[in-house]
């Protein structure tokens, strides 16, 4: 598979080939938590299949027992973890209040960018709990979006503390300042705009360092950036369901779990929280009294 420099990976260029998001038409009536994962759209797609077809009424109330158990237990998830800030809010909502579609019409995103985009709050909050952990100092982020993955790692981050955003699209970088600029943790973020891949290159290259990096999915490792000790994260390791769903044929799906697989020297675990999360760490980090 070629890649070029404006993919930063599998997830772009199965955004840019249009895999992700071809598998609902739904997606639209679906509420925000009850969409992060693919079988969830699933089952209330089929929900809406068998409410307009005459089907025995005991079929769609498991099933719609079944949709509503899903949505209860994501609001339960969001309620019992911690609240984000105010600030935090704000991007949230403003960012399901944002005229997308419009924004591609004009030339500056590449496809019609969705508001379910962004990480969410859970995720957020599990991000900001390991930045923490990790006591990390400086972070690198792919795929700033509209700044909540962004400001949720910052806000763990110390006063000095740095994370550094890659984006390619300018715009999201002017929308992202503005929606941040009322929290003080703003000043923590650094937007680089530029294809991501280009990016790493320089910045491995150049030798440079981050405690943690957290990639919208990706299929190289970029170990190498992240430092001794360090953490890097990677979202949409379930590719939206493709990466586990036998009858799916997305020939990108199943490429990062080969090269991670492919690496003995790195420790895995994948997180089944909304898309998938890989956490990733070397082994010798993990497993630390190996002779
Ligand atoms: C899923 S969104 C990121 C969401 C964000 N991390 C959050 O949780 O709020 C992915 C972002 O990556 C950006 N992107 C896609 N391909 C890129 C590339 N090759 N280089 C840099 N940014 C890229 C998109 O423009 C988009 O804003």
């Amino acid at each position: 598979m070629a890649l070029d420099t404006q993919n930063c990976g599998a997830i772009s260029a199965a955004w840019e080939q249009g895999y992700l998001f071809s598998s609902s038409k739904n997606r639209g009536t679906v509420p925000m938590t009850f969409f992060k994962c693919r079988p969830n759209w699933e089952l209330q797609a089929c929900l809406e299949k068998v409410q307009a077809g005459g089907v025995d009424p005991e079929v769609i109330r498991t099933i719609s027992d079944s949709c509503e158990m899903l949505k209860v237990r994501d609001e339960f998830t969001n309620k019992a973890s911690s609240d984000h800030s105010n600030t935090l809010a704000k991007v949230y909502s403003e960012t399901f209040k944002y005229d997308w579609q419009a924004d591609f019409d004009q030339g500056k995103t590449a496809s019609v960018y969705k508001p379910f985009f962004l990480c969410g709050r859970v995720q957020g909050q599990l991000y900001k709990s390991l930045v923490s952990m990790q006591r990390a100092k400086r972070v690198l982020e792919v795929g700033l979006f509209t700044g909540y993955s962004a400001l949720s790692i910052a806000e763990a981050l110390p006063a000095d503390g740095e994370i550094v955003s890659l984006e390619i699209c300018e715009s999201l970088r002017i929308l992202a300042q503005g929606l941040i600029k009322d929290s003080h943790h703003g000043k923590k973020i650094r937007v680089k705009i530029g294809p991501a891949l280009e990016t790493l290159r320089r910045f491995s290259e150049a030798g440079k360092q981050f405690d943690m990096m957290f990639l919208d999915g990706d299929d190289k490792d970029n170990i190498e950036i992240v430092k001794e000790g360090g953490t890097m994260l990677i979202d949409n390791a379930y590719v939206m369901g493709s990466a586990y769903c036998p009858s799916d044929n997305n020939p990108l799906a199943h490429q990062l779990l080969k090269v991670i697989r492919s690496r003995p020297y790195l420790h895995r675990v994948l997180l089944p929280l909304n898309d998938g999360i890989f956490m990733i760490r070397r082994m010798n980090d993990v497993e630390r009294d190996v002779a």
